[in-house]
C-alpha cells in the first residue's frame, strides 16, 4: 500500500467552488482497489467543521501563523480526512477564498501557507502512527508544502506530487510576507518562488515538489507554451521531464444518469422544459451549460453565437454563477428570448436535471485543464460541444466526417474559440440533431465512454509508487 496524503482546499461533499473539489473528493474511494491508502487534509472552514460527526483531536500545535491549530478526524467515504481546525484563520461566514461580498480574504496567503505547513508538519512527524510517503499537492493553495518539507529536513523521505488544475490561479503575495510566511530569502529568486517581484505559492510547488501533474495530457503540452502557461511555461519547459498529464475522471456513483439508454432522455427533457418555462416543440436541441462564469469558459462568445441554435429551432438552459457583468447579460439575454432560460446561482440538484434533460452540452472554453461537465454529458448521453483545447479535446470524438464514418463519434469539437467557429459548430449540433439515426447513435457511444476514474487511478496508483523514497 502507498500511503498518500491529498491536500486540497476543496473536496465534495463538504466544500465546492468548481471541479477541484470533485477530483479531490473522487480520488481516495477511486484509489482505494489500486494498492493507495489516501487521505485527505482539508482546511476547517467554519461549514466543514460543522459538518464532522465527532470531534476527536489527532494532532495539535500551539501556534500555526498566529493562533492554535487541531486536526480534527473524519471520514470522506470510507477513508480518512483529516480536517485542519484552526480558528483564527478558517472560521468565518463567506467561502473558503472570499468573503461574503466576494473580495479575497487578505489573509489568503497565511491561510493556505498554514494548510501547507500542516501537511509539512504531519509528514515530519507522521500522524496517528501513520507517516505519509507521499503528498499529493492541489493548485496554489498547496504549493508551498515541499518549501516546508525541506525547512523540516524531510524532503529525502516524503516524496510530492504537485497537481495543476487551474494555472490562472498562482497564489501571489508580496514579497514583504516572506518572514511571515516562514519562506527563507534564498528561495526568493526567479529559479524558486519569486514571481515578477512576488512570492508565488503555485510557482513554489512547480519548482520544488518533485514530480507534476496536471489533469489531461493535451492540457500538459499546452501549459509549455506561452499561450497557456499564464507565465508558468518557462518554468515548466524546465521541468518537462516530470511533468505528466493524467485525465479526471468522474465519479459514477454520484453521477448515475435516470435512465439507461438514449430514449430515456425524452421525458426528462420534458421535465425541464416545464421546469424552466421553455415552449415544447421546437425542432432543435436543448442545449445547456453548467458553469462557472468566467473568462476561462468562454461564454462571453456563445452570447454572440446563440442566434446560429436559436434561429434553428435549438433552445438554451444556462445555470452559472460568477462574473457579475456576464450574469446580467445572461439574464437579459433571456428577457429577451423565449427560447433561452437562465438561473443565476449555484445548484447541484438543478445541475444534474440540466444534464439530464438537454440534448447537448456546451463548453466553449478558451481553456480547459479537464473539464468535468462534457464528462457528465457524456455519461448523460448529452452530446458535449466543446473547443477543441485541454482535456477537451482528449475526452470527446468529433463528428467529424472520419469520426462519423467510423461510427464513434461523441461530440462535436470547434475552433478557435472564436463566435464565428462557435456559431458554425451550433449548425453543424443542430444539423445532427435531425439526422435522428446519427444522433442516436451517436448518445449511445456517449454513454459507453469511459468516464470514470479506472484508468486515471491506476496511472495515479503507478505514478505514486514510483515516486516513493527509499526508507
Ligand atoms: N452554477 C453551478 N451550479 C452547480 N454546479 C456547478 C455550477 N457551476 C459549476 N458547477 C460544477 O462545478 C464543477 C466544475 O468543474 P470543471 O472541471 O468543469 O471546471 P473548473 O474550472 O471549476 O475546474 C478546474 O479544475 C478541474 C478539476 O481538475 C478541471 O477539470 C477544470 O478543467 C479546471 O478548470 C462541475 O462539477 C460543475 O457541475
Amino acid at each position: 500500500m502507498t500511503k498518500v496524503l491529498s491536500v486540497t482546499s476543496e473536496c465534495v461533499p463538504l466544500v465546492k467552488t468548481g471541479g477541484l473539489a470533485d477530483v479531490a473528493g473522487a480520488l481516495p474511494g477511486a484509489l482505494a482497489g489500486h494498492g493507495v491508502d489516501m487521505r485527505t487534509l482539508l482546511p476547517g472552514y467554519r461549514a466543514v467543521v460543522a459538518q464532522l460527526a465527532t470531534r476527536e483531536v489527532v494532532a495539535q500545535w500551539d501556534d500555526l501563523f498566529g493562533g492554535f491549530a487541531r486536526v480534527l478526524k473524519g471520514a470522506l467515504g470510507d477513508q480518512v480526512l483529516y480536517v485542519l481546525e484552526a480558528p483564527h484563520l478558517y472560521d468565518r461566514d463567506g467561502g473558503p477564498y472570499v468573503d461574503r461580498l466576494g473580495r479575497d480574504w487578505p489573509d489568503n496567503p497565511e491561510r493556505f501557507a498554514a494548510l501547507c505547513s500542516a501537511a509539512a508538519l504531519i509528514a515530519n512527524e507522521g500522524i496517528e502512527d501513520w507517516f505519509p510517503q507521499v503528498l499529493h499537492l492541489h493548485d496554489w493553495q498547496a504549493g508551498l508544502t515541499p518549501v516546508y518539507l525541506r525547512e523540516l529536513g524531510a524532503a529525502d523521505r516524503v516524496a510530492t506530487l504537485m497537481t495543476v488544475h487551474n494555472i490562472a490561479f498562482q497564489g501571489m503575495a508580496p514579497a514583504s510576507l516572506l518572514p511571515r510566511l516562514g519562506l527563507p530569502r534564498s528561495g526568493f529568486h526567479d529559479k524558486g518562488y519569486e514571481f515578477w517581484g512576488s512570492i508565488s505559492a503555485l510557482k513554489a510547488g512547480l519548482v520544488y515538489a518533485d514530480r507534476l501533474s496536471t489533469v489531461s495530457p493535451t492540457y500538459a503540452a499546452e501549459l509549455m507554451t506561452p499561450e497557456f502557461g499564464a507565465g508558468m511555461d518557462g518554468v515548466l519547459r524546465e521541468r518537462q521531464q516530470d511533468l505528466l498529464g493524467i485525465l479526471n475522471g468522474i465519479d459514477e456513483d454520484l453521477w448515475i444518469p435516470p435512465y439507461d439508454a438514449p430514449e430515456g432522455k425524452a421525458a426528462h427533457r420534458a421535465a425541464l422544459r416545464h421546469e424552466l418555462n421553455l415552449p415544447d416543440g421546437w425542432p432543435g436541441p436543448l442545449c445547456v451549460v453548467v458553469s462557472r462564469l468566467t473568462e476561462q469558459k468562454g461564454l462571453d462568445i456563445l452570447l454572440q453565437a446563440l442566434p446560429a441554435l436559436l434561429d434553428r429551432g435549438g433552445q438554451l438552459a444556462l445555470l452559472g454563477s460568477g462574473d457579475p457583468a456576464m450574469e446580467a447579460a445572461f439574464r437579459a439575454y433571456a428577457d429577451r428570448h423565449p427560447g433561452v432560460a437562465v438561473r443565476i446561482g449555484y445548484d447541484e440538484a438543478l445541475a444534474r436535471r440540466l444534464i439530464a434533460g438537454g440534448d447537448a452540452i456546451l463548453v466553449p472554453s478558451r481553456f480547459e485543464p479537464c473539464g468535468l461537465t462534457q464528462l457528465y454529458g457524456l455519461r448523460y448521453g448529452t452530446l458535449p460541444l466543446v473547443a477543441l483545447t485541454g482535456g477537451l479535446a482528449d475526452t470527446v470524438i468529433n463528428a467529424s466526417p472520419a469520426g462519423l464514418a467510423a461510427g464513434c463519434a461523441t461530440g462535436v469539437q470547434f475552433q478557435p474559440v472564436t463566435a464565428q467557429a462557435l456559431a458554425h459548430a451550433l449548425m453543424r449540433l443542430v444539423s445532427l440533431y435531425q439526422q435522428k439515426p446519427v444522433w442516436t447513435r451517436m448518445m449511445a457511444n456517449a454513454m459507453a465512454s469511459p468516464v470514470g476514474w479506472s484508468q486515471s487511478a491506476t496511472a495515479y496508483a503507478a505514478l505514486y509508487a514510483q515516486m516513493v523514497k527509499p526508507a
